[in-house]
């Protein structure tokens, strides 16, 4: 399971939780803007917008979890299991493979209206990356500091929604998902006022009774809403400082500690591990892993974006202690 987070104080910040019981090697990558980009069905992108985000690089080639380009667009990829349908190739379409679509997108796209005028055309076509990457089930969350989108392909089609919010998790599909909000509408900041019989009375025993029914289990529906929650209502200050604190403050939220969720064979569980927060306005991507809470930036603009070769940065893993003594 995942989490997709998009969030603004001065700047616009973008990031995820990427939740699973095993890592593919991924790597903080810049994608500089002269790097050949091709594709399996669409024409290639010799020149295009610098990327960074979190990826796998396989045969050269930048498998992207999320990442954010120069114009300050973003996107994300979520595990989207059972809902998930990819096409057959269509002759009237552009058709992207999975694997392509946040390359193809953050190549050439500034702002989410321009994807989503671009998106009435995609049709993403049914092809693995290859034998060692196989087709993973996935939907998207693509962010600027205006709006936000959800993408998903369905059995019905291609379903592209406002998304305002900022938020995404996984299954079930997005419109459930917002319809699942309804069911929160009561839940409050403020302490609780008795709407349950004037002939009782009450204590407000505790702070925080007002969101009492937040739900704090792991599921995507859950981690949907308290994420949600804990977004909208958020109150950062706009420091560099403060911003990437309360990012990760909202991720960590909906973070999995290990043990909670298991999955599979005996000894596998679920973890959160690593969380990202980029200033899409800065260009500067941070990260925490499940073993090192010390935040790590890397900064696109300190490497040369007009060249051909892709810079990638293995992650910092384990716990950077500063000693007082
Ligand atoms: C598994 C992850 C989602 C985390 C999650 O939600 N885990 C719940 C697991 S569980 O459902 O609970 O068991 C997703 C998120 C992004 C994905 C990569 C995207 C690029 C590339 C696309 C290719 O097509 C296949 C290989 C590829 C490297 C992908 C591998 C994998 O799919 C990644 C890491």
């Amino acid at each position: 399971m995942c989490t997709g987070l998009s969030y603004t104080t001065k700047n616009h910040y973008f990031g995820r939780n990427l939740d699973l019981e095993f890592s593919y090697n991924e790597k903080v990558t810049i994608t500089p803007r002269n790097f050949p980009f091709e594709f399996r069905r669409v024409p290639p992108l010799p020149t295009h917008h610098a990327i960074i985000g979190m990826a796998t690089t396989a045969d050269g080639f930048p498998l992207y979890y999320d990442g954010t380009n120069e114009k300050g667009l973003s996107m994300a990829g979520l595990n989207f299991p059972d809902n998930a349908d990819y096409k057959p190739e269509a002759a009237d379409k552009t058709n992207i493979a999975p694997f392509e679509f946040i390359p193809w997108v953050l190549a050439q796209f500034d702002t989410v209206t321009q994807v989503e005028t671009a998106l009435t055309k995609v049709n993403l076509v049914d092809i693995p990356f290859n034998d060692d990457f196989p087709q993973s089930p996935l939907h998207w969350i693509i962010s600027d500091s205006d709006r936000s989108l959800a993408v998903e392909s369905v059995r019905s089609g291609l379903r592209v929604y406002d998304n305002p919010y900022g938020v995404l998790t996984n299954n079930p599909t997005f419109d459930i998902q917002s319809f699942n909000l309804n069911n929160y509408m009561h839940l409050s900041t403020n302490p609780p006022e008795n709407n349950f019989s004037d002939q009782l009375r009450f204590d407000t025993y505790s702070r925080g009774m007002g969101a009492i029914g937040l739900p704090g289990d792991l599921s995507s529906a859950s981690r949907f809403a308290k994420a949600v929650f804990t977004k909208m209502n958020s109150i950062s200050g706009t420091s560099e400082s403060e911003s990437l604190s309360q990012f990760f403050q909202i991720l960590g939220s909906v973070a999995q500690q290990r043990g909670c969720v298991r999955v599979g064979g005996e000894d596998s569980y679920e973890i959160t591990i690593y969380s990202s927060c980029c200033n899409t306005d800065t260009g500067v991507y941070y990260y925490t892993t499940y073993e090192n809470s010390q935040i790590t930036g890397v900064d696109m603009h300190k490497v040369d974006l007009d060249s051909e070769e892709l810079v990638d940065y293995p992650l910092t893993k384990g716990q950077q202690i500063a000693m007082h003594n």
